[in-house]
This record gives structure tokens, sequence and C-alpha cells, in this order.
């Protein structure tokens, strides 16, 4: 069954009040802070926290941390206090139990989606995570690459998790990743930005606008 309602929406990598403000303003669902050094959109655990203050109750917090030590995911969460943790790495489902006896915060993790075997290995978070993001494999980072995986390989999935979809959607593909996967909740950043970590007003209002809200 496709939803029918309009899919949520999570704009990532928001670095500046001004940027929380507008997502806000045009009506995103979530909001993503990225806690990891190598990435463009990276902000420190101070910013983050103020960061997540000012988007108040208005839009869902994911703090995304990738392979971090367990003495920094505690220092994050008690700092951000974010509604979401959005792991992006190699974390496994012992870590995100661990995580989950840490923070009442939903626990959310990012898959590398390469091939149909991926859809089973990922089971092993069934029960663990309270939502899979879809991803394109990591490369040199990650994630926050623009690169898309191939959307028909979730095609006639049957979902057993929450999920969503990230990796290269733009404000012209987003309908169509929607049309093709179905899926309930988008995830975007480096598809909303003028240049590598920062975000453009326009691009974010248009994104939203292609999926309907
Ligand atoms: O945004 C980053 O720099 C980043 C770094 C490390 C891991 C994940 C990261 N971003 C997340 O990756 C996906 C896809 O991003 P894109 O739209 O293709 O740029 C999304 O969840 C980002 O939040």
């Amino acid at each position: 069954m496709r939803p029918t309602m309009s899919p949520l929406v999570k704009i990532c990598g928001l670095t500046t009040p001004e940027s929380v403000d507008a997502a806000i303003r045009l009506g995103a669902t979530h909001i993503g802070l990225v806690h990891y050094e190598p990435s463009q959109r990276h902000v420190d655990l101070r910013t983050a926290a103020e960061l997540r203050k000012r988007a108040g109750p208005h839009v869902k917090v994911a703090l995304l941390l990738v392979n971090a030590s367990q003495q920094l995911t505690g220092e994050a969460l008690s700092m951000v206090r974010p509604d979401i943790v959005q792991f992006h790495g190699s974390e496994t489902p012992e870590w995100l139990t661990v995580v989950k006896r840490l923070t009442p915060a939903e626990i959310w993790k990012a898959i590398g989606l390469k091939d149909a075997e991926t859809l089973t290995r990922m089971q092993k978070y069934h029960g663990i995570a309270h939502r899979i993001l879809f991803d394109a494999p990591a490369a040199a980072l990650p994630g926050g690459t623009g690169t898309r995986f191939d959307w028909s390989l979730l095609k006639n999935h049957r979902h057993t998790m929450d999920w969503g979809i990230a990796g290269g959607l733009t404000p012209a593909n987003v309908a169509q990743a929607i049309a093709e996967t179905g899926a309930p909740l988008v995830d975007v950043s480096s598809g909303v930005e003028s240049a590598p970590g920062v975000k453009d007003m326009d691009k974010i209002a248009a994104f939203l606008k292609a999926v309907g809200r």
C-alpha cells in the first residue's frame, strides 16, 4: 500500500539559526544537526544545543552521529537532548540497544542500500531501531554526498519497520523518488544547498513544495 498523506520531510545538516527558522517556516517536519567532524555540516555540541533549543517544539530534531564513542554519545545526548539520534555509521544493534537505555530519543539507523541482500541483513535492527533510513552506500564519507541509491530495490519490499529515504534527493527528483518507493519520509541535505554546507532557502522551499508540504 502506498501512503496517501504527504511524506514527512527532514532537512538535514542545518548549521545556523536562520536555516532552522526557515526550515520550520517552510514546513519541514524534522531537522537534522550533524555532529561529525569530517562533515562540512559539522556543528559542535554547544551550537547543536542552541539550534535544538531554537527549534523548540515546532519540529522533531535529529542529532546525527557517526561511529561516536560511548563518551561522546553520552555527552551529545545530555547537551543536545534531541528527539531522535540518527546513527549514520557502522553502529551495531548491540550498541543501539545500549544507547536506548541512555535516552528517551528515537533511534534511527541509516543503511547504505547496495543490493537486495542488504534488505535481509538489516533485519538485525528490527525491534531496536525506531526507523531505518535508506541511503546510498558509504563512499569517502558515509553520507551527505548527494549520491542516490537504486530506488527500484525498494519497489516490492515489504517493510517491517518505519523507514525513510535519503541520498541525492533534490527538488527535481524527490517526487519521482516518492512515487517509485512509496517513502513515508524523505531526508535531504546537499540537494538543498547552494554550496557544500550552505543551505539555500529557495531550494528548501522548492523541495517542500515538490513533496506537497
Ligand atoms: O551531511 C553530512 O555531511 C553527512 C555526513 C556523514 C553522514 C551523513 C551525512 N548526511 C546525511 O546523509 C544523507 C544523505 O545526504 P544528501 O542529501 O545526499 O546530501 C542525509 O541523511 C544527510 O543528513
